[in-house]
């Protein structure tokens, strides 16, 4: 926490130690749990480099906090300087994965590796004219990307941007560095020629095609969608992170679209920084199936849970004795022995069970969420030959939120399914994990009141994990914390302590 502390000084990379004084309001470490909580500076003392916090809750207990673990409220969301965030983390190239991100400094689960600010934010906004132009285009015959978010961020690239920061975009990484302009490319540039563009049409009539392409890739493969509108966002160092099914590192948003990333779990000095490029419910798919969505960004995947030979989020039922569940062989495909009877799959029920799980994917994929009778057919019959498999997680989420409004008890067996699988297939904080916590204890709270003891489970384990995912001062965080507050009804330690 120490270098958080720092004041930054813009991007010449000077960085002062933060002087704290009486009445400044921090984020403090609370020693109670390890946890931030919001405080007020009571007492500086300098020589043992100490401060005493007046803890907002009037807690008493772990009041002195050395400086380095006292932090702005800021600096958990405001965008950190270019040479700070160069001190924090390094690019190096690897044998596989082209350049990669690694950390300077050891880091705790949760801690804040860096804040980025955008490099640009491609909004409709910063210029409808184009915006309108293009979408027309893809209205009379639609783009091969199947948007125009991408050529419409390339070209706001260029009608914003200094050259230094185009050479930052055009240096991203594409699969074909010499790609030859495309039909779009081709046919865009042709349509802007007579575009009426609020005067900035120059720029982008002398725009060569080949140029355009490049730019239009490096944001294909590099940039984010915004979190609230139709638009993208591109990031400098963070477009430099890896992917992987298991990322050390997660990320929320911060002030003016800064992308906020944290460790996921402990992390050692030199540790890779990787991301998912996957939504968090996709990480809770088979290896295949990511595999395959992998493919957009051009590669196969080779992350530790990627390389395991066998997928236990594909179970099925020993056809035996029903009690074993069997896990498949990758990439053989064939079924290990059930650990319950010994007994193998013949050949025949291997090509049976895969035909069989094939069927019930493509099912699940068309599935009408809306259609809670059909779900529950479909449901009910998977079970007999599937356990611990993704679909039934899948359904698992459909059917909770289609019951939740009706029928809480028998929605609650699903969201405690939900967890059970999640926590078999992949145990590490995601959001999804954690706000299956959280609803289940608003259902709980709902259902049964008195079983106190529970609800405070619920709503500790979201607290946590979110505490990990997004900091403890973050709205999501402190959701489950009032929560827990409520259910303990006590403002003591004991809620802290939770
Ligand atoms: C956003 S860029 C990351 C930076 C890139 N490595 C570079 O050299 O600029 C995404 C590309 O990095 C590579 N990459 C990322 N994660 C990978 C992984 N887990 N395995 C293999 N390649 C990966 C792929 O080529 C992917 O399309």
């Amino acid at each position: 926490m120490t270098k958080e502390q720092s004041e930054s000084k813009g991007d010449n990379g000077e960085e002062d130690e933060l002087k704290w004084k009486v009445g400044d309001r921090v984020y403090a470490l609370w020693a109670g749990n390890n946890s931030f909580y919001v405080s007020t500076i009571a007492e500086v003392n300098e020589t043992e480099k100490s401060v005493l916090v007046t803890w907002d809750d009037a807690d008493t207990s772990h009041r002195k906090v050395p400086f380095s673990q006292v932090m702005r409220p800021s600096d958990e969301t405001t965008a950190w300087s270019r040479a700070r965030i160069e001190k924090r983390a390094t690019v190096a190239e690897t044998k596989n994965k082209g350049r990669c991100l690694f950390t300077n400094e050891a880091c705790e689960a949760g801690s804040v590796v860096f804040v980025e600010r955008p490099l640009l934010v491609a909004l409709p906004a910063v210029a409808p004219l184009l915006w309108q132009c293009l979408q027309k285009l893809h209205e009379a015959a639609p783009l091969n990307l199947g948007t125009v978010t991408f050529h419409f961020a390339a070209l706001v690239s260029v009608l914003t941007l200094e050259k230094a920061d185009i050479d930052i975009i055009r240096d991203k990484y594409v699969p074909e560095p010499d790609e030859e302009p495309n039909e779009d490319v081709t046919r865009i540039l042709k349509a802007l020629q007579d575009a009426p563009l609020d005067g900035q049409s120059s720029k982008i009539r002398t725009l060569d095609a080949k140029g355009f392409q490049r730019l239009v890739s490096a944001w294909r493969y590099n940039s984010f969608g915004h979190h609230k509108e139709d638009g993208l966002v591109l990031y400098n160092r963070i477009s430099m992170c890896a992917h992987s099914c298991d990322p050390t590192c997660c990320w929320s948003y911060g002030d003016e679209d800064a992308f906020v990333l944290r460790s996921r779990m402990a992390l050692e000095k030199g540790g890779e920084l990787t991301i998912s490029y996957l939504q968090d419910e996709d990480l809770l798919k088979s290896t295949a199936v990511r595999q395959q969505k992998l493919l957009n960004w051009k590669f196969t995947c080779a992350c530790p849970r990627c390389c395991l030979t066998v997928d236990v989020g594909r179970g099925v039922r020993c056809q035996r004795c029903r009690v074993g569940v069997l896990y498949p062989k990758v990439p053989s495909g064939g079924f290990e022995s059930c650990k319950v009877c010994g007994g193998n799959c013949t050949p025949e029920d291997t090509q049976m069970l895969l035909r069989m799980e094939e069927d019930y994917v493509a099912r699940v994929e068309t599935l009408d969420k809306k259609d809670l009778d059909d779900v529950q057919i479909v449901y009910q019959a998977a079970l007999d030959i599937f356990e611990k498999h993704w679909i039934l997680y899948v359904m698992d989420t459909i059917l909770w939120e289609g019951l939740r409004p009706k029928n809480i008890m028998e929605a609650m067996e699903h969201q405690r399914r939900r967890i059970d699988f999640h926590q078999h297939y992949y145990f590490r904080p995601t959001f999804i994990l954690a706000w299956c916590h959280e609803e289940l204890g608003d259902s709980m709270a709902q259902t049964w009141p008195s079983r106190k003891w529970h609800l405070q489970q619920e709503f500790q384990r979201a607290y946590h994990m979110l505490s990990i995912l997004c900091g403890t001062t973050h709205q999501y965080t402190a959701s489950p914390y009032h929560k827990l507050w409520q259910a303990t009804n006590s403002a003591s330690n004991e809620t802290k302590a939770a």
